[in-house]
């Protein structure tokens, strides 16, 4: 086969490539590809693949485009926001060439739906940003022999890996049991720098472009490590496939798609885990806690979001303490609540409840607050053990304030 003179001309810069050469853009424009997540890694890999004359490109995301998406989700665009992403990124290739077919996929990739749109595509790219869905994707991939391209980046690092090539590893080689659900940070409460996605998305289409035009990937059986800091990019060799590998193993034990969801312990569309740590009782409403602000009742409004995020916006005469620090800080609580600490420096909920007689003293009531409501019921627990009779969450944090009280605070 060969290319077309539109195609020779459009192509042409990578044509010129060796490595590349017609029979490689020929193979792109046979070939097809999954993009998973059209975030910030899949924004800017969609975008590569397209261009480069990938023949069929599928694009899948459940979600709808945000304003905070923007910084790094460079398909998107502010007339966006609202709209399906699979569509507004479908709408941006559209936009940027005719030689690519894009299908959008609008739906949450699961057990259900995974084996029927994966066997669809040559290579599949994860662009997601939660466990369970790497692990259907691994998973899904090993069932049907597919070549997994996966990237990850939060704060200013990021990693890519090429799973499941040529006899190589899969994730589950590497990570045979999925990390506990509260140790997971995401983008929305880790940040991220645009940039950043962008470097590991270029890289995820770069090995996703070569393995599709018939040449040997980088990064099979290795992992980069960028730290975006220092600029440093570092890549480390990963161990063989592991011949006890549940699912690529000399014996798997899974052998179609398993519930995800059940198995992380996490879903893959939760935005915020919400923790229910209090009975209701020990919560009010961001309503509740306007009226409160209205009669002028005497409190203190404690804020155990990190300092970052208090400087970014904040309620008047809010007190900040880290959730972090709190254990450390809870004498200066003590003090502001008018009960005598008898504690020093408080290491634990422990020694602070046996520092405190309960109650004794309280002059005030402490309402707590973060972003979304989760740190703060714990906060709201930490204080209870220390001998904080008087002491509420308000219930979905900043949030519920921006949505239900005050619709100029920021959400971020
Ligand atoms: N199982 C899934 N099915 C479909 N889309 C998924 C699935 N898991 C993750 N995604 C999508 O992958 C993308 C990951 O990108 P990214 O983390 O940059 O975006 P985000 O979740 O919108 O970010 P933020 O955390 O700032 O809200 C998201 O658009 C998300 O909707
Ligand atoms: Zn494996």
């Amino acid at each position: 086969m060969s290319l077309s003179k539109d195609e020779i001309e459009r192509f042409s810069r990578q044509i010129l490539l060796p490595e590349l050469a017609t029979k490689g853009q020929v193979n792109l424009r046979k070939s097809s590809c999954l993009v998973v997540g059209a975030g910030g890694l899949g924004s800017p890999a969609a975008l590569y693949l397209a261009a480069a004359g990938v023949g069929r490109l599928g694009i899948l995301d459940y979600d709808v485009v945000e304003a905070s998406n923007l910084q790094r989700q460079i398909i998107h665009s502010q007339q966006s926001v609202g709209l399906s992403k699979a569509e507004s990124a479908q709408e941006s290739i559209h936009r940027l060439t005719s030689f690519c077919e894009c299908i959008a996929h609008t739906v949450v990739l699961d057990s259900t739906n995974a084996i029927e749109i994966i066997s669809k595509y040559d290579v599949i790219v994860d662009a997601t940003d939660n466990v369970a869905t790497r692990y259907l994707l691994n998973d899904a991939c090993v069932l049907l022999d597919k070549v997994l391209v996966s990237g990850s980046a939060l704060r200013l690092e990021g990693q890519l890996t090429v799973y499941h090539y040529k006899g190589g590893p899969c994730y589950r080689c590497l990570f045979p049991t999925p990390p506990p659900p509260e140790t997971v940070t995401n983008c929305s409460d880790g940040g991220v720098l645009g940039a950043v996605t962008g470097i590991i998305g270029c890289f995820q289409a770069l090995e996703a472009i070569k393995l599709l035009a018939g040449m040997e990937p980088a990064y099979a059986q290795k992992l980069l490590l960028l730290d975006a800091f220092s600029g440093a990019i570092r890549v480390v060799k990963l161990r063989p496939k592991n011949a006890n590998c549940a699912v690529c193993g000399d014996n798997p034990s899974i052998t179609q798609l398993i519930d995800y969801v059940q198995f992380c312990g996490a879903s893959a569309t939760d935005k915020s885990v919400t923790q229910h740590v209090l009975n209701p009782s020990e919560r009010i409403s961001a309503i509740a806690y306007k009226e409160i602000l209205k009669r002028g009742d005497a409190h203190i409004l404690l804020d155990v979001r990190d300092k970052n995020q208090f400087n970014i916006a904040q309620l008047p005469n809010a007190v900040n303490i880290p959730w972090s620090a709190l254990p450390r800080q809870l004498g200066q609580v003590l003090d502001l609540v008018g009960m005598p600490d008898k504690s020093g420096t408080l290491e634990t909920a422990e020694t602070a409840a046996l520092a405190s007689s309960s109650g004794v003293g309280q002059k005030v009531p402490v309402f707590v607050l973060c972003r979304l409501g989760n740190d703060s019921q714990l906060a709201v627990k930490l204080l209870k053990a220390s001998g904080v009779e008087q002491v509420w969450d308000i219930e979905g944090g900043l949030y519920a304030w921006s949505d239900g009280v005050d619709s100029s605070f920021p959400k971020y």
